[in-house]
């Protein structure tokens, strides 16, 4: 029998917010979403602000913290570098990992980003491995080979006891702040394709179990038609997810959800 997955609504503050802006945001999105448990909500704000966060959220027990990117080593002379235990210090939970704007403006590889993966479920971080074509790859149909490198490189070594710590975001890099969405259909086909990957090096039973966020201008206007594809299991957010009102009615569309599927 499939797994039941709980949904994940995840933003990606990416570089917005100081810290005491980060915290007006935390209230706001507190203050609207309530005590709700029944869909997985994380924030993911940058370094400067997770400290301030995760005071902000001691009293909730319904929002998780995330990082947008971490090194792999432990500690050492890497100048300017964050390491998972940096950040289990301030109660963070998720790292998204190979971000689309980490690979086209900071080189980040398939290989690097694998490294990463390893280091956060070694250190209980929860790793969002983003994963998404250009445009360019997809107008010459190669979708679908882009992310299997990605998928299978950016997991390699990766145990299956894992995989419910484990998040795949597709993010088609040409919706990223674009205003421009994947369909439903083209978004339930590239997930059930990743799926089908992660069942490749990971089996069917450990598959089942990841979550598979899409990403890429999701709002409150398209995200109850994503979310209702078999293989979307959440969103990542980046703009929505900057202002409390929007950020909540995306965990809303997820709760809908929840609740029609019984
Ligand atoms: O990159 C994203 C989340 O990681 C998506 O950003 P937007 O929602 O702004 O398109």
């Amino acid at each position: 029998m499939a797994t039941k997955r709980k949904y994940l609504i995840a933003g990606n503050w990416k570089m917005n917010k100081t810290a005491p802006d980060g915290v007006e945001l935390i209230k706001g999105i507190l203050a609207e979403i309530g005590t709700q448990t029944e869909v997985g909500v994380a924030i993911c704000p940058p370094f400067t602000a997770l400290e301030s966060a995760a005071k902000a959220l001691s009293e909730a027990n319904n929002i998780q913290l995330g990082a947008q990117n971490m090194h792999p080593e432990p500690d050492g002379a890497y100048t300017g570098e964050i390491s998972a235990s940096m950040l289990r210090t301030f109660y963070v939970s998720y790292v998204i990992l190979g971000h689309s704007e980490r690979r086209q403006y900071f080189g980040e590889t398939d290989a690097f980003i694998n490294q990463k993966v390893l280091a956060s479920l070694e250190n209980n971080l929860k790793p969002i491995l983003c994963v998404g074509e250009t445009i360019e790859q997809r107008e010459a149909g190669q979708t679908l080979a882009v992310i299997e490198e990605q998928v299978k490189g950016g997991l390699a070594g990766v145990d299956k006891k894992h995989a419910e710590s484990i998040v795949v975001a597709y993010e088609p890099v040409w919706a990223i702040g674009t205003g421009k969405t994947a369909t439903p259909e083209m978004a339930q086909e590239v997930h059930a394709a990743i799926r089908k990957m992660l069942a490749d090096v990971l089996g069917a039973e450990a598959a089942d179990k990841i979550r598979l966020l899409y990403g890429g201008s999701m709002k409150p206007a398209n995200a109850a038609e994503l979310l209702a594809e078999k293989d979307i299991d959440g969103g990542l957010i980046g703009g929505a997810a900057l202002e409390a009102k929007s950020f909540a009615k995306l965990v809303e569309a997820a709760a809908a959800q929840t609740k029609s599927e019984g």
